[in-house]
């Protein structure tokens, strides 16, 4: 693991000549901004005076009252206070954007126009803007109004249904994954948009919705329908058809996962079991055998993953070259010398929670990696920079603007 000092001076990534200004709150706006920010874009994130982003308040545990998600999701930003429901508030954003590469916001759609920063107007001061717009549901169609939460593009871009238990409950993933995926999703298009300015020197909207960042991890969910009339259901720990791909239990009490679902790694499970005529085996020889006989074949390994601890299993499966992992908790990452090895895990140093570990920036570079600078910001941290920086605003017309609450 590294360490990095919290207050150690940018470093210099690719992005590092993009200056993006954030607006919006929780996660699928943010996200985006964390990813661009992670390869050295300037993030600007505009906040409400007072509380400013939710996340600040949120998270599973709160060591001195404080999130531990902001510090991870506002990573490498600057914070800067504007109420954008003032008129004045309104002008700043404007006059910030002017010198600005990338916004990114999460608005409900139409709150950004009611705000009186709809994208004709943004660009006539400053053509080669990208708007990146992260929503419910995208920014036309019948649903382009409704409010939306990475939950119901998630239900309705298809996961839901087909996450959990046959004949329970849709489960969601243990993470907010459709606000996440909307973000990625917004990432791409803003360095498509990027790369497309380079030629032509203009800008453009990306247009991001969370179900449509969903429907995009659905593989053949629609053709599967429409020309079989086959809709997936829920299928627990497996997936129909590919087999042996599963958590099996072992002597340590543990379950752990082996996925043997091609011809020649299941040979080698089949060797590393100690019965490598399984391989040849004609209700395990093809996939599609493996396929049709998959409860069979999950219980043959079962019975015997289960007489071997944990460590000798996995060394076992890993020597025969048979992908098998152990389900991690965050506890195993810390231990993990892999993750070590190749620095997954930073350590930064913020003032309330003193050394603070979170995962590295991802994917790796090799000219131009991302980096990890500073924790998330204190709540209009950077409003004297930005302001009297960028806008070269005077030191007491800032501190007539905080006076009245619009920063
Ligand atoms: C999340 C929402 C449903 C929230 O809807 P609303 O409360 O109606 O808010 P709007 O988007 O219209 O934005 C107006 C609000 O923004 C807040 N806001 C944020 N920044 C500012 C600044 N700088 N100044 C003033 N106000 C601000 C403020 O509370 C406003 O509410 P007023 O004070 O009332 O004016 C919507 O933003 C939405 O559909 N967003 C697109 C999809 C999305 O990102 N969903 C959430 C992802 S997180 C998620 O899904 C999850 O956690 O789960």
């Amino acid at each position: 693991m590294s360490t990095h000092d919290g207050a150690a001076p940018d470093a210099r990534g690719p992005l590092a000549d993009l200056r993006v200004v954030e607006m919006g709150q929780l996660l699928a706006g943010p996200f985006c901004g964390q990813l661009l920010g992670d390869f050295g874009a300037e993030v600007i994130k505009l906040e409400p005076p007072g509380a400013g982003d939710p996340m600040r308040q949120w998270g599973r545990e709160k060591p001195h009252g404080k999130s531990l998600w902001w510090p991870v999701v506002a990573r490498n930003k600057k914070s800067v206070t504007c109420d954008l429901r003032t008129a004045e508030g309104q002008d700043l954003a404007r006059r910030v954007i002017e010198r600005a590469d990338i916004v990114v916001e999460n608005f409900r759609p139409g709150t950004l126009e009611r705000w009186g920063m709809d994208f004709d107007r943004l660009r006539e001061t400053n053509p080669g803007l990208i708007l990146v717009r992260v929503s419910g549901f995208g920014q036309t169609g019948p649903y382009a109004p409704r409010a939306g939460y990475g939950s119901i593009g998630e239900a309705m871009g298809g996961i839901r249904h087909v996450t959990g238990d046959p004949g329970g409950a849709p489960a969601r993933a243990g993470i907010s994954l459709g606000d996440s995926l909307a973000a990625v999703f917004a990432t791409i298009g803003a360095l498509v948009a990027v790369h497309h300015r380079h030629s032509t020197g203009r800008g453009q909207v990306v247009d991001s919705a969370i179900y449509e960042a969903v429907l995009a991890m659905m593989e053949s969910l629609l053709p599967e329908w429409a020309v079989a009339g086959y809709q997936r259901e829920r299928t627990g720990s497996v997936l129909p058809n590919v087999s042996p791909s599963n958590v099996y239990p072992t002597a340590s009490g543990e379950m752990i996962l082996i996925a043997a679902n091609q011809d020649t790694v299941f040979g080698r499970l089949a060797a590393a079991m100690g019965r490598p005529g399984l391989g040849a085996d004609p209700r395990f020889a093809g996939h599609a055998d493996r396929g049709r006989n998959m409860a069979e074949l999950d219980d043959i390994i079962s019975a015997w993953s289960a007489r071997i601890e944990t460590a000798d299993l996995l060394e076992r499966l890993h020597a025969g070259g048979v992908p098998a992992g152990r389900i991690y908790t965050a506890k195993d990452m810390f231990d993990d010398p892999h993750f070590a090895a190749r620095e997954a895990i930073v350590r930064l140093v913020h003032p309330d929670f003193g050394e603070l570990p979170m995962h590295n920036a991802f994917p790796r570079l090799s000219e131009t990696p991302g980096s990890v600078r500073r924790p998330g910001p204190g709540l209009g941290e950077h409003n004297r920079e930005v302001y009297g920086g960028l806008l070269d605003l005077p030191e007491d017309g800032i501190a007539a603007l905080a006076q009245r609450g619009v920063i």
